[in-house]
């Protein structure tokens, strides 16, 4: 099996006495889609904070693309290669899809359009930040929209434009928060592709509450509650478990 892009072991973050994440570890590969499910309060919300190094964690060691990722900034941890996706939508509706897109792959640079020396910068380098843009753009399958308001959009094609934000900075590991949150059949079936298609290059980690999404996307699957692992394996075993049953999925599935 190849090595993971990204390796959580054991960790735990306390908020007073909440263990909120209880010992925790997660391991992502390439061309691997990892999906975690809990109910509301399980603790995958700050799980992902911690990988992103949005929170420090209490204990825990977190490893990405080889490099232990502790005292890092969320800044930093983007740069060795962290993209993350947010379950609010957090795009800037006055500004067209090139602009969010572009902002995005330009905070990966420390660099901030509103510095007039950043007119200097090298036309090459810009140049490069461009073509990422684009590439970002047309991967989430929103060309046609490349030049329109983003408060415009749909639905869907925000959920879309947060995903070419997160390519934009091109990262290796994904961690996705709730992307088909909200969403219609359409939507989330143009979604599933898109992660699908996406799987490809990345590895990444998927926090979706759409349980027929969890089973058509995820290659390995955890079960959080109250912070906790209480499963986690290939979805069949999950499936099958009869803790993660009486705890979670319930009859249906
Ligand atoms: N900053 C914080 N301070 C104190 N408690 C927190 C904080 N963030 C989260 N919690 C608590 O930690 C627990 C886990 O919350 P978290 O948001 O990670 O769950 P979740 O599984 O993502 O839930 P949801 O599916 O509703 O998003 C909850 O009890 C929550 O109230």
């Amino acid at each position: 099996m190849s090595q993971p892009l990204l390796s959580a072991r054991n960790l735990t973050k306390r908020f007073g006495g909440l263990a909120a994440v209880n010992d925790v570890s997660v391991d992502l590969l390439r061309d691997r889609i990892h999906a975690v499910i809990g109910p509301n309060g399980a603790g995958k919300s700050t799980l992902t904070n911690l990988l992103s190094g949005d929170l420090p964690p209490t204990s825990g060691t977190i490893t990405l693309n080889g490099q232990a990722t502790a005292g890092h900034s969320p800044e930093s941890i983007s740069r060795l290669g962290l993209g993350r996706s947010y379950q609010k939508t957090n795009i800037f509706g006055p500004f067209t899809v090139w602009d969010n897109v572009r902002l995005a792959a330009q905070s990966r640079e420390g660099f901030s359009p509103w510095n007039p020396l950043n007119w200097l910068s090298p036309a090459h380098r810009l140049s490069g930040i461009n073509l990422r843009c684009e590439r970002a753009i047309e991967l989430a399958g929103l060309t046609h929209r490349t030049q329109t308001v983003a408060a415009t959009i749909s639905h869907g094609e925000q959920r879309q434009l947060e995903i070419a934000m997160t390519l934009a900075t091109e990262p290796t590991v994904l961690l996705l928060d709730e992307p088909l949150a909200g969403m219609g059949q359409a939507e989330a079936e143009r979604m599933v592709e898109l992660l699908l298609k996406l799987k490809k290059d990345h590895a990444m980690m998927l926090v979706e509450h759409d349980m027929d999404a969890v089973f058509t996307l995820a290659d390995q699957l955890t079960v959080m509650v109250n912070g906790q692992v209480i499963a986690s394996g290939s979805p069949e075993q999950v499936r099958a478990d009869p803790m993660v049953q009486a705890a979670y999925l319930g009859e249906e599935h």
